[in-house]
């Protein structure tokens, strides 16, 4: 099997690699290679579970253009019903690691002849990936099947770096085949690795000698003289680093504004991707959350502005030179805010916001009486003005730089199409930014068609450390689902005798269970607000300004308030019931422990829920016993529970099986999700669960199951 190499790696990193057990071994005959990547210093563990077959937290690769015909317009869902083909068409069996640029037929060759089963399979992948992705550069920013095919092999080989284990499974699941068991799926996608992988452990040790020299040559440094560092991405625990913003060149008025806002020396990821974004070179960043990843694509954004010509006063259609897209609008209000502090001592320089929930025809006039050369926006209300708004998409043709702010989460949401038109709007020459806490598959697949093909990887999240931040304790909790109300009241009321100045964000499963739960805690007299999709924009804003700025206040919910949103000194985060995700998990964890502080997590589950665990395995969270509930709060709870209105509980019912029904261990068994959803119904009080329209209960696919209600 041919095994080749990139030849323009640059390893950045100090921390390479220091053991020797944690090293991707190779072996002979049919089990072709294994990577074990489980702690501090793993070699090609990294060069294989990174996008670019990353070997440390920053890494530059350019693979050869293909000449393909690219076709511009390819939605990103139909090209996963693509892949799902192309992945039930595979034999487990039939895919063989295979690593290599097309220019380098005389690199490294280990185990030539062992090929043959790769070779079907990697045409196939090539059509696929030319099929797949969209051209930026007219011919010569295609890139090479071989990138594509990688990221699918790292995906497998690198699942236990960067936590990909259960949820990388999950999410295949979910693209692929709504049938099929995670197991399936994993067997599918790795084929034959996947067998490899599980058998090579013992052969690690023989092999990582050989392995290691291999890599050193390959990948062209010398163990003994180290490896080149230019970034040296410290430990993301470290929250500021001793690099002051001076030492780079930031306009005078930059950097005014920033010795202004307090902000002295950079943060890790500051450090690590502003000398590369200065370069003009596109950037994937992956930060650990409140680490400021907001800073780290702003500044450099307002630098490419400053560095533009001044646009004249009669351009009716003034060019927007920065383009910052986010998931949620809460985000995007955050962004614009953080983008004006920087912006203080550049009066002529203007930013907006553009997002859902607001008038189209307001942001219109605002933008047509004060054009603004910096635009943040979300996807949906962006596109909206694209379409709608005249001469939008002449004034988007000035962009020089566009950014995906928690681009993962964008995917999640559903914005593919809309980031599609998006980026089908924007120049192609222009310079772009992934920031994220987590990079999914689906981000690097978005990689692909957003950045440049020589963009460069940063990976702030320090090998070993996880996502998660080191000073927040994290437990976890699990109990039956009639005693989650009673435990929620317990667990808030014994952290707000401990803390003063207490900040809890109670983070639930949908927007209803939300209201729900608020309005519990609010008839058990505390002191909570709640933010959710259902709320409208201007209050979220006011309550999400209110909150930022409180102390002594609980802010119960859902998944819009997960990512991204900088609330200063938040002591708790709780979630109640399953996150969506491994991700989802980590993001709303993140609302807390920002900036270096402290901060504590739980999570708390039903014991059917308790799989999910297996997902955070590689994170710092320990189970925790529950704290004792005596029968005077069971009581008072119950009480509560009875003043909650009806209606409320109806809809929390509703989208409570909504919810479980689209995950995917759970909803696959509709009658023990029935069975479930009743005893969530009993939790709230209730003799006799809801009744549910037909309709709905049709379109979940929900019809004539035992045990539930029809209207
Ligand atoms: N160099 C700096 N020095 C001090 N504070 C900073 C610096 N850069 C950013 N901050 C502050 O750090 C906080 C966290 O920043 P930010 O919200 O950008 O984090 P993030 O990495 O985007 O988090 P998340 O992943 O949750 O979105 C903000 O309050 C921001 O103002």
């Amino acid at each position: 099997m041919p095994l080749k190499f990139p030849r323009r790696i640059r390893f950045i990193t100090h921390s390479l690699p220091r053991t020797t057990n944690n090293l991707a071994s190779f072996s002979s005959g049919s089990r072709a290679y294994h990577c074990n990547t489980s702690s501090s210093s793993p070699l090609l563990s990294r060069i294989f579970s990174l996008n670019h077959l990353a070997i440390g937290p920053h890494i530059n690769f350019s693979s050869r253009p293909n000449g393909g015909e690219p076709r511009a317009s390819r939605s990103l869902i139909e090209d996963e019903e693509e892949l799902s083909n192309w992945v039930s068409d595979l034999r487990p069996g039939s895919l063989r690691v295979h690593l290599t640029s097309d220019d380098d037929d005389d690199d490294v060759d280990r185990s030539r002849g062992r090929n043959q089963g790769f070779r079907g399979t990697r045409n196939k992948v090539d059509s696929f990936r030319e099929n797949l992705f969209s051209d930026r550069d007219k011919g010569s920013n295609f890139r090479s099947s071989q990138s594509s095919f990688r990221g699918r092999k790292e995906r497998s080989l690198g699942r236990d770096r960067e936590g990909y284990k259960g949820l990388r499974k999950q999410r295949r699941g979910d693209v692929l085949d709504g049938e099929s068991s995670d197991e399936d799926v994993k067997s599918l996608v790795m084929g034959g690795i996947g067998d490899l992988l599980s058998e090579e452990d013992e052969e690690e040790d023989e092999d990582h000698e050989f392995l290691k020299k291999k890599a050193a040559s390959a990948f062209g440094f010398d163990k003994e003289k180290g490896v080149e560092a230019r970034n040296d991405v410290k430990s993301s625990d470290s929250y500021l680093t001793k690099t002051r913003f001076d030492h780079y060149p930031l306009s005078p008025l930059s950097l005014k504004s920033l010795n202004d806002a307090g902000y002295e020396t950079m943060t890790v990821v500051q450090e690590a991707t502003l000398p590369i974004i200065l370069k003009g070179k596109d950037v994937l960043a992956k930060a650990k959350t409140g680490t400021g990843k907001t800073v780290a694509f702003l500044l450099p954004s307002i630098e490419v502005v400053v560095k533009s010509p001044p646009t004249s006063p009669d351009n009716k259609r003034p060019p927007i030179l920065a383009l910052v897209i986010c998931p949620t609008r809460e985000l995007a209000n955050q962004a614009a805010t953080e983008a004006n502090t920087l912006l203080k001592h550049h009066p002529t320089i203007g930013v907006q916001v553009v997002i859902g929930g607001t008038r189209l025809g307001l942001e219109q006039k605002r933008m047509q009486t004060n054009p603004c050369q910096i635009l943040v926006a979300t996807p949906g209300r962006l596109k909206d003005h694209i379409e709608n708004t005249p001469g939008f998409e002449t004034r988007l043709k000035g962009v020089k730089v566009l950014v995906l702010d928690e681009a993962d989460h964008l995917l999640d949401m559903g914005f593919r199409k809309d980031i599609e038109r998006i980026l089908s709007a924007v120049p192609k020459e222009r310079q772009t930014f992934l920031f994220s806490a987590t990079v999914p598959e689906e981000v690097r697949q978005m990689c692909l068609v957003a950045l440049r093909r020589d963009h460069e990887f940063i990976n702030c999240v320090h090998e070993g450390t996880g996502e998660t931040h080191q000073q927040v304790r994290q437990t976890h909790m699990i109990a039956s689902l009639d005693k989650h109300f009673s435990l929620l009241y317990t667990l808030l009321r014994a952290h707000i005798a401990d803390n003063v100045d207490y900040k809890v964000i109670v983070f639930c499963t949908t927007a209803m269970v939300t209201k729900l739960v608020a309005d519990l805690l609010g008839e058990l007299n505390l002191n909570v607000r709640e933010i959710h999709s259902r709320k409208p924009q201007s209050y979220r804003t006011r309550v999400s300004n209110e909150f930022r700025k409180s102390k002594g206040l609980i802010l119960v919910t859902s998944d819009v308030s997960a990512r991204g949103v900088d609330y200063p000194d938040v002591t708790l985060v709780l979630q109640v019931g399953l996150p969506k995700d491994r991700e989802q998990y980590i993001h709303r964890l993140g609302r807390t422990g920002r900036k270096g502080k402290e901060g504590e997590g739980i999570l708390l589950l039903a014991p059917w829920e308790e799989y999910f665990l297996s997902s955070l395995k590689d994170l710092p969270i320990t189970k925790s016993s529950l704290p004792s509930t005596d029968p005077e709060t069971v009581k008072k709870v119950q009480k509560a529970l009875c003043h909650v209105e009806m209606r409320n509980k109806e809809a929390a019912y509703q989208a409570w099986l909504g919810y479980y029904n689209s995950q995917k261990m759970i909803g696959r068994d509709k009658e023990r999700l029935v069975e479930l959803a009743n005893e969530f119904s009993r939790s709230m009080g209730l003799d006799n669960p809801p009744a549910i329209p037909k309709l709905i209960l049709g379109k979940m696919g929900l019809k004539n199951v035992p045990g539930l209600r029809a209207k």
